[in-house]
């Protein structure tokens, strides 16, 4: 875990004070612009001069963390570790030039249609 300690800065369970599209965006937008920062200055431009490795080892790192917050059942810890994920990803999707538009459009395309029926078509399908 590193330095960074929002956890307890928002009671869990509280809204946030703008939307999550809105932050999802803003964030995308500092990833963006960190391509051409300082690695020295910058986690961000560290992480993305570093390679799709260093990424997806990070990712599998918070990936691993959200599975023992979730063990532990501590329910802020949880939320900053898939905090964590998610920000990791989305520094993946930036490496490939993604936005996090293009996951929420796949979600939104999702919307409704059951998960035993997408398997059992796809099922069909072979
Ligand atoms: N949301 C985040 C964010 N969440 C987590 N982190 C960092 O991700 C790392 C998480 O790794 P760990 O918990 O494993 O901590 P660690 O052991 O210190 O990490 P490592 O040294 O092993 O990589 C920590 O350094 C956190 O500070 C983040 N770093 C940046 N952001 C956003 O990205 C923006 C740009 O950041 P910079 O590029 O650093 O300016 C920031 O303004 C924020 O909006």
């Amino acid at each position: 875990m590193g330095g960074r300690d929002t956890c307890n800065q928002r009671s869990y369970g509280d809204l946030p004070a703008m939307s999550d599209l809105t932050i999802l965006d803003r964030l995308a937008e500092t990833l963006e612009a960190r391509k051409s920062a300082d690695p020295a200055s910058s986690y961000v431009a560290k992480l993305l001069t570093g390679g799709q490795d260093k990424i997806l080892k990070k990712i599998a790192e918070e990936a691993a963390e959200t599975i023992m917050a979730s063990k532990d059942g501590d329910m802020k810890h949880l939320v900053y570790e898939v905090a964590d994920l998610w920000f990791h990803s989305l520094v993946l999707l930036a490496h490939h030039g993604l936005k996090p538009g293009d996951v929420l459009h796949e979600l939104e395309r999702r919307e409704g249609v059951s998960g035993i029926e997408e398997k059992q078509s796809r099922k069909m399908e072979r």
